[in-house]
């Protein structure tokens, strides 16, 4: 057990999607909402994905029965193929294996790391929620993943969180590990630049994108500049 001091050697070993080069631009991981209608969500994410860069996108659907997450990854991991966009799905790994996923983002009870790698493979890209915790960051970082996310930076009301890290774990993050950070949590274009400058590698971002009053196209846009894209 580390109790946060010590600077973890961890393996820079992961999916190419996730991996940090020379600390690229801040890019954007967009997240679904969590009820879509497939066919006109279809839509919605070609037109995201046409806004403007987006380095990996999470099908995150809640409540909705196995057979139809299934269906909506089939309608929806060819429109992320097709721009080049990773497609991860939400909390459970053997359904990102049968739906063919390039990965999965599990949360503190969505099952063990290790137990996704064995399913999923070396080349998935195997994300974990790690809250406002150094501690279960490291432990994420020690356990194989490819990713770990903070949150909830700012004020939500698509997944209301008590957790509230600041700016500066991102920070300490990128000083310890070589891991990409993804920050999420009611990130927007206005309040996204003390997240930025923090380090994170990636944000994620549910209502900013899908809530755009101009559509989905125009919110991935309006992260360009403050993402440094
Ligand atoms: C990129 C990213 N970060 C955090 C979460 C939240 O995951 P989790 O804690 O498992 O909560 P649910 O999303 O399952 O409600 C995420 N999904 N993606
Ligand atoms: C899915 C999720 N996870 C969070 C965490 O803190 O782990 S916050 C969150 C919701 C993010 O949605 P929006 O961009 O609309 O605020
Ligand atoms: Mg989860």
């Amino acid at each position: 057990m580390t109790n946060g001091d010590e600077l973890i050697p961890l393996d820079p070993g992961f999916g190419d999607r996730f991996a940090r080069q020379a600390r690229p631009a801040c890019q954007l991981y967009v997240v679904s909402p969590p009820a879509i209608v497939v066919a006109e969500f279809a839509d919605h994410l070609r037109a995201a994905l046409q806004g403007g860069p987006v380095a990996a996108f999470q099908l995150r659907l809640k409540d909705v029965p196995d057979a139809d997450v299934l269906r909506a990854c089939a309608a929806l991991l060819p429109i992320c193929q097709a721009h080049d966009v990773a497609f991860l799905l939400n909390d459970r790994a053997d359904l990102a294996k049968a739906a063919g996923a390039d990965g999965v983002h599990l949360g503190q009870s969505d099952g063990g790391i290790k137990d996704a790698r064995a399913l999923l493979g070396p080349e998935a890209q195997i994300g974990r929620t790690c809250h406002d915790s150094r501690h279960l960051a490291m432990e994420a970082g020690e356990e194989g993943a490819d990713y770990v996310a903070f949150g909830a930076f700012y004020e939500t009301t698509t997944k209301p969180s008590h957790y509230r890290p600041a700016p500066e774990i991102l920070t300490w993050w990128t000083t310890i590990s070589q891991l990409p950070c993804v920050a999420i949590g009611g990130i927007t274009p206005a309040n996204a630049a003390p997240i930025v400058a923090a380090g994170a590698d990636f944000v994620a971002v549910v209502n900013a994108v899908w809530q755009h009053p101009d559509g989905p196209g125009a919110g991935v846009r309006a992260f360009e500049a403050v993402l440094g894209g």
